[in-house]
């Protein structure tokens, strides 16, 4: 066994932990999932000695160090394994190490993923639905990870919950093609194309920017997101035949925040051409029976699967989701914890921006496909995400709204008495002449 100078050969998991920051060891049987909770920003550094460790489909090398933080996440033992930790933040009533039996179903369902994709020179559409915290999306990564573990596969991962800062910040629709293997230590699945080195090769999302934070706050707003993107996504699919072979894994937001009658569900299938869907439930619940009679006779009974809802998957409060879309707006200016980016500041006045923002139906808005203009004044904007558009910055709204979008920047300040703002971009230069759109997102440095 590898080990580091200091750790005690006689260390095991029934030790008594009690918050320090030594190495310790832990053996995870084979099938079960050490169930991580990381609570503040105290570091999680594991280091496999043997047997094969995953997160979500990504294995772990052995003899790397990986750190984690500020994450709820399981490592998975496909076979028995053996690691050394160290985290000021875990205690011996903390390690949860305990069985998981649902990593069957996924293992099935990949296989057969597998056997389309082999078949086809179209790779399955696959779609995952069900109530929150089901575990839709730790099935569709997990599902993107196994696709390229052994075949050259890219499979695009689609992310239609904006609340889920995955591969860009929050308050986004986007289509990843994943071209490579995910970092295990990131809860947003890697890094997009930066500023600066990555490890990892990183991923290029195709990102539509709904801008507010739940979907029904503006329904329109969002299904328009939706359509723009699924004609990207078609785009893609003609000229890459790779990503087409690979077919493509949709990721939904709950269903308890769609309509009670699965209309939502269906546009969302015809417009990306769905063949597969998969839903996270019980046999028992009338959900399955429902999306059965309602999609059955299109999709074919054959093609609609349902499986329970994960092992080990955990309720997530909004404390939780902020903190995790926080850290997704650090990492797009400032990197991870082993890139370090290097954002750019630039000052401009009042007169040199044209801010848009989404009609809302919480403030009292028709929740259409409209923009309105913002009025530059600290409290509408100190802190605020912007998107930037590719849509030039005199452009009418119906213009902006069908712009693709260039990046996104920072409002660092707003000084009324100097009619001047702060703002950070990810990249050197100046501030592109474009129409920008407030998001619903702050970020206090
Ligand atoms: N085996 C496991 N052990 C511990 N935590 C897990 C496990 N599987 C998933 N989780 C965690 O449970 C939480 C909820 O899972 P996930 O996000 O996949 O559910 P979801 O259905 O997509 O949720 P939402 O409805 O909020 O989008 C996540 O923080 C995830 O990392």
């Amino acid at each position: 066994m590898a080990s580091l100078p200091g750790i005690d050969e006689h260390t095991t998991s029934e030790e008594l932990i009690t918050g320090d920051n030594e190495w310790h060891k832990l053996v995870i049987p084979k099938g079960s999932d050490w169930q991580i909770d990381l609570k503040t920003e105290g570091k999680l550094i594991i280091k496999i000695n043997s047997g094969i460790a995953e997160i979500f489909g990504t294995e772990l090398a052995v003899d790397d160090e990986y750190v984690f933080q500020s994450w709820k996440f399981p490592i998975y033992a496909v076979e028995d394994t053996e690691l050394i930790w160290k985290c000021p933040d875990l205690t011996t009533n903390t390690i949860i190490v305990r069985s998981n039996h649902t990593m069957k179903y996924i293992y099935n369902l990949h296989f057969m993923l597998e056997k389309i994709r082999m078949s086809n020179f179209e790779g399955p559409r696959v779609m995952v639905v069900g109530d929150p915290q089901t575990g839709k999306t730790s099935l569709s990564r997990t599902l993107c990870s196994y696709a390229l573990k052994f075949n050259a596969y890219q499979p695009l991962y689609i992310n239609l919950d904006p609340q889920q800062p995955i591969f860009t910040v929050p308050g986004c629709v986007s289509a990843t093609p994943i071209s490579d293997i995910l970092d295990a230590q990131l809860p947003t699945w890697g890094q997009s194309l930066t500023s600066g080195a990555t490890l990892l090769h990183n991923k290029q999302p195709m990102v539509k920017n709904y801008g507010l934070e739940r979907i029904n706050e503006n329904k329109d707003l969002y299904f328009e997101c939706i359509n723009q993107l699924s004609e990207v996504v078609r785009e893609r699919l003609h000229v890459d035949p790779q990503v087409r072979r690979s077919g493509c894994i949709v990721d939904t937001p709950a269903t308890t925040q769609l309509d009670e009658n699965l209309n939502e569900l269906h546009h969302i299938i015809e417009k990306l051409n769905i063949n597969i869907m998969l839903i996270l439930c019980s046999e028992a619940d009338p959900l399955w029976e429902k999306v059965k009679k309602t999609f059955g006779p299109e999709l074919g009974n054959n093609n609609i699967f349902f499986i329970p809802n994960l092992d080990g998957v955990s309720t997530v409060d909004d404390v939780y989701k902020r903190s995790l879309q926080r850290t997704s707006i650090r990492e797009y200016f400032y990197g991870s914890l082993d890139t370090a980016l290097s954002p750019y500041a630039v000052g401009v006045d009042y007169e040199d921006v044209v801010i848009w923002k989404p009609s809302n139906v919480f403030d009292n808005e028709i929740g259409k496909v409209e923009l309105f203009p913002v009025t530059i004044t600290p409290s509408n904007l100190q802190h605020a995400v912007i998107a930037i558009t590719f849509a030039e910055r005199r452009a009418d709204q119906a213009t902006v709204i069908k712009s693709p979008i260039l990046g996104f920047a920072l409002i660092t300040e707003v000084n009324e008495k100097r009619r001047k703002l702060r703002i950070l971009l990810p990249v050197p230069g100046r501030l592109p002449s474009k129409a920008m759109i407030l998001t619903s997102y702050r970020y206090l440095e």
